[in-house]
């Protein structure tokens, strides 16, 4: 067996791990990074990019179908699903040398594609080699989490490990879970031809504000996606061609007939194959315990991205990267703190957040303020016939910005400017003050930030001393 004795072993090379290991390696610190599937984890295989490319395809086929407004004859769009495929397979294989062997490899980081055990505190195994590191990091992500649904032994489904990968359209997709991964899916799903079913138990997208969530469900409705919230699935059976799941109605059973089943109702750590026992790593059903400094039970042990309890994206394992390279090589005692990280679902409209939500605020603060500026009052957004959704900002009676929420076209880009207010600290009239070109969908922020300020505008002592001024000339 082979011996490696570098400063830090990563194990699981997603978003994550990729982060800690490149940017050790900049640091020109000796990296071992630990990989026993495909290099770039979920995001680039199963989540965030070939989402995001399905996403796109159905938007081109939506805008085909609504053409008409802008006088081009609207056409029902011819599709190719297996092409579809190849479109998202195209759009991973153009990122994938990103997060490859050899690009890691040329960073200087040693990579050995095989399952990380611990054997102790401060060893781990992978295939022939051990590993004796001076510190660990455990990036080992999340899988989906599979309800306990009588009958779903007997059925086929999909999770987003697999409905990337189909090639044929599905005729009707029953999709169970409203969370950003159903949501996004459905969508895309019906705007590419698929009859979509969308069943949620509690409430769709549940950590949102429901008044955003409301602009994107009303559009969601519209495209023709079936929506059955609130509702609990009884079981589920399977069909000659396709699946039904009985759903608990109020006095009888109510059934949906499909011909495709996803499975899309939140995420599990992974932990499993680990023997975290052995390194005294503690870990509990919603992932592995860490502190505010990302440090786990085992003092030489860190832990981020999805395995960890806490918000599950991209750019929070990234700047978790951050705050465990930060205490591995300078010890530095950095602390996550997650209060300007933002999130968006990418429906189509998006709906983006930052800070807290007006529920959140409202449970922390007597008072706050809450303005207004909707995408229908945007040049840009006229011309562009996307009117739908609003901007929403909230703020303490001083103009200290605690939240903004965005539900309406391009709303993750447009958050930009509000997550480098929030984590500037910058005030609502920093906002006011923003020259943004004209016309642009981003010109919705200032508008919000300058109704904040018109009761001042219109107050009696503004008129005074206008009135005077005039009258000194
Ligand atoms: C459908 C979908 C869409 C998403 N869209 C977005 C989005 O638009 N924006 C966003 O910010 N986030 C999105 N996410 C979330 C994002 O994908 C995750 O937060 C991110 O991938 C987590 O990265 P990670 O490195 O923690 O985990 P992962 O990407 O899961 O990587 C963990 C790696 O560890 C490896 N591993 C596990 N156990 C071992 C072991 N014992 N030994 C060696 N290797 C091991 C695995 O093979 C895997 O490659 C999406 C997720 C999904 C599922
Ligand atoms: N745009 C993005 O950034 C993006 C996109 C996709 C995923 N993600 C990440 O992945 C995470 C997981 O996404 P998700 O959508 O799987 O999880 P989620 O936890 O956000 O949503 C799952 C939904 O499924 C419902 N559910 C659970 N069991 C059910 C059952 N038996 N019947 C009906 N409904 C049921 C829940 O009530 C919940 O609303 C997200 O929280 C996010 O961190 C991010």
């Amino acid at each position: 067996m082979n011996e490696l004795t570098p400063d830090i072993c990563v194990i699981g090379a997603g978003a994550a791990g990729l982060s800690v290991a490149a940017a050790a390696a900049a640091f020109g610190v000796p990296v071992v990074l630990v990989e026993r599937g495909a290099m770039g984890g979920d995001c680039l295989n199963v989540g965030c990019v070939p989402s995001k490319a399905l996403i796109a395809a159905g938007r081109r086929a939506q805008e085909m179908r609504e053409a008409t407004a802008f006088g081009i004859t609207a056409v029902e769009p011819q599709l190719n699903f297996r092409r579809v495929n190849n479109h998202l397979r195209g759009v991973i294989a153009g990122i994938g040398p990103t997060d490859s062997e050899a690009r890691f490899r040329a960073m200087g980081v040693t990579v050995i594609k095989a399952e990380a055990r611990f054997l102790d505190r401060s060893t781990v195994v992978a295939g022939e080699t051990r590993i004796r590191a001076r510190r660990f990091v455990v990036a080992t992500g999340s899988r989906p989490a599979i309800p306990a649904i009588p009958g779903l032994a007997t059925v086929d489904y999909h999770t987003n490990e697999t409905i990337f990968s189909i090639t044929r359209k599905p005729v009707h997709l029953i999709v169970v879970g409203a969370g950003p991964i159903g949501l996004e899916i459905a969508q895309a799903m019906r705007r590419l031809g698929s009859e979509v079913t969308v069943i949620e138990a509690g409430t769709p997208l549940g950590h949102e504000d429901p008044e955003l969530v409301a602009v994107v469900l009303e559009r969601l409705r519209r495209e023709g996606v079936s929506l059955r919230t609130g509702m609990a699935i009884r079981r589920v059976e399977p069909r000659r061609s396709g699946v039904r799941v009985i759903l608990a109605g109020a006095d009888t059973e109510v059934t949906v007939d499909g011909s495709d089943l996803l499975i899309a109702a939140g995420r599990q750590p992974v932990t499993d194959g680990l023997a975290l026992d052995a390194a005294g790593i503690i870990a509990g059903p919603a992932g592995i315990k860490v502190n505010s400094k990302l440090r786990t039970t085992n003092r030489r042990v860190y832990a981020l991205g999805d395995v960890i309890d806490g918000p599950r994206f991209t750019h929070v394992a990234s700047y978790q990267a951050g705050i465990v390279i930060r205490n591995i090589l300078f010890r530095l005692g950095a602390k996550t703190d997650y209060g300007s990280l933002p999130r968006v679902t990418y429906c189509d409209p998006e709906l983006a957040q930052v800070g807290l939500t007006e529920a959140e605020a409202r449970r922390r603060r007597r008072t706050i303020r809450v303005v207004r500026w909707p995408y229908a009052e945007n040049d840009r957004a006229r011309a562009e016939r996307h009117t739908e959704g609003h901007i929403k900002v909230i703020a303490a009676p001083n103009g200290r910005i605690l939240g903004v929420g965005i539900c309406g076209e391009n709303a993750g880009e447009i958050i930009q400017p509000w997550v480098l207010a929030l984590q500037q600290g910058l005030d609502l009239k920093a906002m006011a003050g923003l020259a943004s070109p004209y016309p642009t969908l981003t010109e919705i922020g200032r508008r919000a930030a300058l109704e904040f300020y018109r009761p001042r505008l219109t107050s009696p002592w503004v008129r005074r001393i206008i009135a005077l001024l005039r009258r000194l000339g």
